[in-house]
């Protein structure tokens, strides 16, 4: 797994109990694993189908650095299948992991579901620019 991407929590970020807001981290692995999927798939017509479980680890807190790391699961005809792990830059405890999340590959008229064109193998072996 690569982490590629840094965020620095920020006031608001925060819930109300004052530690990295639920919430936020959900938009924020959206995010970068749209961006992630979106580079290994050179494709930019990509949609959130599933997100399969979400488990929060430790707390962050103002000021922390969060790093994201991604990898690619599975790839299927139209659908790619990445886990991320959101962790604390400096102590490295992870904070949240998103596994299963499944974004699918659409045509930007119809809006449905369309081959991608890239196997895992592929993906593997030409990942070195992510
Ligand atoms: C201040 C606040 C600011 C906020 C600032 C926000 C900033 C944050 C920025 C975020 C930036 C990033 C953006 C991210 C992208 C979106 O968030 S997109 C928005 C949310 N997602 C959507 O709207 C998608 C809605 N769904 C759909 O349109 C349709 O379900 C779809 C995607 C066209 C698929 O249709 P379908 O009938 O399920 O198609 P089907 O052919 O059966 O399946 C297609 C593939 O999905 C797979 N699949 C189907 N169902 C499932 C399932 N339940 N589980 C797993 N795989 C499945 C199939 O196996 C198939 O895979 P392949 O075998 O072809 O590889």
């Amino acid at each position: 797994m690569r982490f590629l991407s840094r965020r620095l929590v920020m006031p608001n970020d925060l819930n109300f109990a004052g530690s990295l807001f639920g919430g936020r981290i959900l938009e924020w692995i959206d995010e970068e694993a749209y961006i992630f999927a979106s580079c290994q798939l050179g494709a930019k017509s990509l949609v959130t189908k599933h997100i399969g479980a979400i488990t929060f680890e430790t707390s962050a807190f103002q000021g922390d650095v969060v790093e994201f790391g991604l990898q690619v699961k599975s790839a299927g005809r139209t659908s790619l299948n990445i886990t991320c792990v959101v962790r604390n830059k400096h102590t490295k405890q992870n904070i949240c992991t998103a596994d299963d999340i499944v974004f699918v590959h659409i045509d930007p008229e119809t809006r449905q579901p369309t081959p991608h064109g890239k196997t895992k193998a592929e993906l593997d072996e030409f990942n070195f620019e992510g």
